[in-house]
């Protein structure tokens, strides 16, 4: 009976703001297999605070790690983190220095962590243009986790979506040429198997934080058929409460549209 009793009083509001940290997570029946997120709002999570954009980059990557424990812990799959695209070689010079060397700053952290939890670390992305000591410090978690069974950890970096689908296109158009494959027999597999993803089940639920209603060249192929859930909320401050609330909207839906 004491079990019971509650310590203090906290209103469903102090929960839906996550005042109060209720244990509860999702359970059951229809969580995503595969959860993509295109972590949005570090610069201008850093702005709010008068803090330089590098400080919204260093407190996202902290949220990676909290993402990606809450993720496991419910039972997803797949997760895979927009880091960089494309676009971002845009950025001034220092901020794009300063994030080519997070994925080795994250993996010289974690990757203990990430080896006892079974996760398996992979990366999406288009490797020109990478510093090297990014691709090796990538590499090097690739491989040592490469026989992971767990959580698999797919960082998109330095991908883009329409060059994926372009190169894969090409290598299609260049077997039809030699000859080796039959044009009017190609297949939706047949072109998957060049994308970047190749191997990954399509996203189930895509989540984008910071307010942004835009794919950004993310993922076009993989997310036809995905449920879409965004946040104003700012990357860095994204809590595990947050990614709940997003699985609990996507079993709603299951179980809406899972119907007749
Ligand atoms: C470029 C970049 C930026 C980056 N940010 C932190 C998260 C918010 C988005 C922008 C900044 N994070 N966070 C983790 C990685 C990473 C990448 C590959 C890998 F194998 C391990 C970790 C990362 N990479």
């Amino acid at each position: 009976w004491l079990g019971k009793l509650r310590i203090g009083v906290f209103t469903e509001k102090d929960i839906q703001q996550h005042q109060v940290k209720t244990e509860e997570f999702p359970t059951g029946d229809n969580i995503p297999e595969h959860i993509a997120i295109i972590m949005d709002g570090n610069g201008r999570w850093a702005k709010a605070r008068g803090l330089p954009r590098i400080a919204g980059h260093h407190n996202g990557m902290k949220a990676v790690k909290r993402i990606t424990k809450a993720a496991d812990r419910i039972g997803v799959k797949v997760l895979t983190l927009y880091a960089f695209s494309t676009e971002n070689w845009k950025r001034p010079k220092a901020e794009v220095e300063f994030l080519m060397k997070l994925p080795q700053e994250f993996l010289s952290l974690e990757l203990g962590e990430l080896m006892e939890n079974n996760v398996q670390v992979k990366m999406m992305g288009n490797r020109d243009l990478l510093p090297d000591h990014t691709i090796a410090a990538v590499e090097e978690a690739v491989r040592q986790t490469q026989h992971n069974t767990g959580l698999i950890l797919n960082f998109a970096l330095n991908y883009g979506s329409r060059l994926e689908m372009l190169d894969a296109a090409k290598q299609l158009a260049r077997q039809a040429v030699a000859g080796q494959i039959d044009l009017d027999a190609i297949e939706e597999p047949d072109f998957e198997k060049y994308l970047l993803s190749n191997g990954l089940p399509d996203p189930d639920l895509l989540i984008r934080t910071s307010g942004e209603l835009r794919l950004s060249n993310f993922m076009l192929w993989q997310l036809a058929y995905s449920e879409f859930w965004f946040t104003d909320v700012y990357w860095p401050e994204f809590s595990e409460q947050h990614l709940y609330d997003a699985v609990r909207e996507y079993q709603r839906r299951a179980r809406r549209y899972g119907g007749l």
